[in-house]
């Protein structure tokens, strides 16, 4: 396996320092704990742990020469400890440097003056049994956050490796780095489609889910697209390629990931001032304790010593990162860390009607034409102004012209107004199609009619005269009522905001159990509404997928579009649902509040470890080597429980295809 992805974020780490928002202290801290277990490493640490049996048996040579200079004597001398302190924590001491030249107190340099000092006052033991337990725990924690961005490697290596492809009129196996547009890629049944581009041979029902959020495998015939991410399930498929790699839909979901890995959350640079506040607390009690034991060396290396910051420095980006890698298995992309943080406070979901809690594909369930204009008028008329809008409602009103065989005429001029309808011209007519309110704002009157129970109307005017009425339904997503009540034993309010109508907004809140219902917004209300709840001090997530949700879902303290959202609001939103399943974002606030109680878990404990640690330390209770073994062992213990909120085992929620795939031998060849 490739370790490109590893190499390249490490190098971004070692260069840290160079970039300026890295304004923290403890970056180069968990900046070091980011190598993967190497064999120098290991060799280090063995070498180390010889050194201090050497030290400890007073091998080759029970009395220790003292270090002359000229005829001065300085201090009993070992070759095996500078040996072992020099060779050994040869990378320590580095990084302890580089913190004297930043100007910057870190543990390695901590770690480094307790060693120094250490070594300096004859406890050679001593330095070297900090260097070793140093040394130890750089390895295991590295290797823990390695299995972090692993797990999030391995989430975003699902596309394909080998691709079959026609050249010059031969098939042939290629690496998928080696591809370019307009490949021509054969997608064998039961694989998963390696670029995005248009089918030009064979059919077949394609799962799209991870990318567009649609369930239901989509029928593919010759030149329709279809998009790398998705499984191809029935039939053999010959594609041209469009976009390949990072510019296929699929690549722009996994660089949204990748980005959120690298961004900071404000708890990050909490963590961070935590950890540098608890070295610089460890050196004050350290000085306190040479005063209070009239210079006992010993002792006071022991209280730098006995702190361990790791735990938060390192656990809180792992616990992030392993909670963003979690949250995209759930089906859930979390733009980032910052979000994720929010998401686990938050108190108030609001929640948009059409699409969010129904499922947007709406359905014409009667056509009331006007006192004497013709059913067959109506409909041209409506469908003309429909034809390029991506509203559902216009999308009802075509499928059903499609469904009989209507011929669609093509509007002149075409212009929609969110949250109201459309305005289109045809034969130098100005048609509009819209709500009551839209109609009337034109002068326009409508005549009230019977209306089918829980539907929409959409009205009609063609040349200032009114057409009549097309009465649309939507139906309510069964897990909206799930989410809706689960919600709701979290602890968290839900609110129902719509551009439709009252009657239809309150059937549908009644329907799922929602009490504070507001209808007829327009997206300027929407938002209005949002930035009311926000002043009023409540943590806001918004769930919209429209375009008229844009507004509010940029000004909620979180906004959350659905997988089958319009582009606009999946671009505005913080958190993606790659499906529609609201039930998956209920979880994915769980996971945010379960990172946030671990973060915190970690912050709290390392507090109270370090605090008994200097106390034990400070009434002579602890020495050095168990003061570094308390470090050492309770960082490893916050880390690894920040290592919980990894993907680890758990299979994705397309695994089942995923094994179908890896079956298939077209699919998955030898790697
Ligand atoms: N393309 C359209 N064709 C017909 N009517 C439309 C169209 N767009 C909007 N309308 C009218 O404006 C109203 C408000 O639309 P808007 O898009 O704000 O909300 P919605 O889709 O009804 O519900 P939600 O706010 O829950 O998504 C609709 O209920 C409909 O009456
Ligand atoms: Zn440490």
């Amino acid at each position: 396996m490739s370790d490109h992805a590893a190499d390249h974020r490490h190098h971004d780490h070692g260069h840290h320092h160079h970039d300026d928002h890295n304004d923290h202290d403890h970056d180069d801290h968990d900046g070091h704990h980011h190598h993967a277990f190497d064999w120098l490493m290991g060799v280090r640490i063995a070498f180390v742990a010889l050194c201090a049996v050497a030290v400890h048996f007073q091998w080759p040579d029970a009395n220790p020469p003292l270090l002359m200079i000229g005829d001065q004597v300085f201090l009993p001398f070992s070759w095996w400890a500078l040996a072992g302190i020099v060779i050994g924590g040869w990378p320590l001491l580095e990084e302890a440097w580089e913190s004297i030249l930043r100007r910057k107190m870190t543990m390695e340099l901590s770690m480094g003056i307790a060693i120094l000092a250490a070594a300096y006052t004859g406890y050679f033991f001593v330095a070297l049994i900090i260097t070793f337990f140093v040394l130890v725990a750089e390895v295991l924690e590295g290797m823990t956050l390695e299995r972090g961005r692993r797990a999030i490697r391995n989430l975003l290596e699902l596309l394909p490796r080998q691709v079959s492809v026609r050249r010059n009129g031969q098939i042939a196996e290629v690496d998928s780095s080696t591809l370019r547009p307009g490949d021509i890629v054969l997608v064998a049944p039961g694989a998963l489609i390696p670029v995005d581009g248009r089918v030009i041979g064979g059919s077949s029902h394609v799962d799209e889910s991870r990318i567009t959020g649609e369930s239901m495998p989509i029928e593919k015939l010759v030149d329709d697209h279809v998009y790398a991410g998705s499984i191809n399930r029935s039939g053999a498929l010959e594609i041209d390629a469009r976009s390949i790699g990072k510019d296929t839909s699929y690549g722009r979901i996994i660089e949204t990931i990748e980005q959120a890995e690298r961004s900071r959350a404000p708890i990050q640079h909490l963590s961070d001032r935590l950890a540098a506040y608890i070295v610089y607390v460890a050196l004050a009690f350290a000085v306190l304790e040479y005063w209070i034991s009239k210079g006992d060396v010993n002792s006071t290396i022991s209280v730098i010593v006995v702190a361990g910051a790791c735990g938060v420095a390192a656990g809180t980006p792992l616990a992030i990162l392993g909670a963003i890698g979690r949250a995209a298995r759930l089906g859930a992309i979390v733009k980032g860390g910052a979000h994720l943080e929010t998401l686990g406070v938050v108190d108030t979901v609001v929640l948009d009607k059409t699409g969010t809690l129904t499922f947007g594909k709406p359905e014409v369930v009667a056509i009331h034409p006007a006192d004497g204009i013709e059913e067959g008028d109506l409909l041209a008329a409506a469908t003309m102004a429909e034809l390029r809008s991506e509203h559902p409602l216009g999308k009802a009103v075509i499928g059903l012209a499609q469904a009989r065989g209507i011929t669609i005429a093509e509007p002149e001029t075409f212009s929609y107004t969110a949250g109201r309808g459309i305005a289109a011209v045809s034969q130098g007519e100005r048609v509009l199609v819209g709500n009551r309110d839209w109609l009337l704002e034109n002068s326009v009157s409508v005549q009230a009619g019977e209306l089918p129970r829980g539907s929409t109307p959409i009205h009609v005017s063609r040349g200032g005269r009114y057409l009549g009425s097309i009465s649309v339904a939507d139906t309510v997503r069964p897990e909206a009522a799930r989410a809706v009540s689960a919600l709701r034993e979290m602890g968290i309010r839900t609110v129902l905001l719509t551009g439709d109508t009252a009657e239809v907004a309150d059937a549908v809140a009644a329907q799922l159990g929602i009490a504070d219902v507001r209808s007829r917004l327009l997206p300027e209300q929407k938002l209005e509404h949002i930035k009311t709840l926000v002043a009023s001090n409540a943590a806001v997530a918004m769930v919209g997928d429209g375009v008229n949700d844009t507004l509010a879902l940029a000004a909620a303290n979180v906004g959350v579009a659905m997988g089958s959202g319009t582009a606009v609001a999946r671009e505005q939103a913080d958190i993606v649902l790659l499906g529609n399943d609201l039930e998956r974002f209920v979880e994915t606030v769980a996971l945010a509040r379960r990172t946030r109680r671990v973060i915190w878990f970690n912050f709290a404990g390392t507090v109270v470890i370090d605090a008994i640690g200097i106390l034990l330390v400070m009434t002579g209770f602890v020495g050095p080597v168990l003061a570094v073994m308390i470090h050492t062992g309770s960082e490893l213990a916050f880390i690894l429980n920040s290592a919980r909120l990894l993907p680890m085992g758990k299979k994705p929620a397309h695994a089942h295809e995923e094994r179908n795939i890896a079956a298939a031998p077209s699919a998955q060849p030898a790697e």
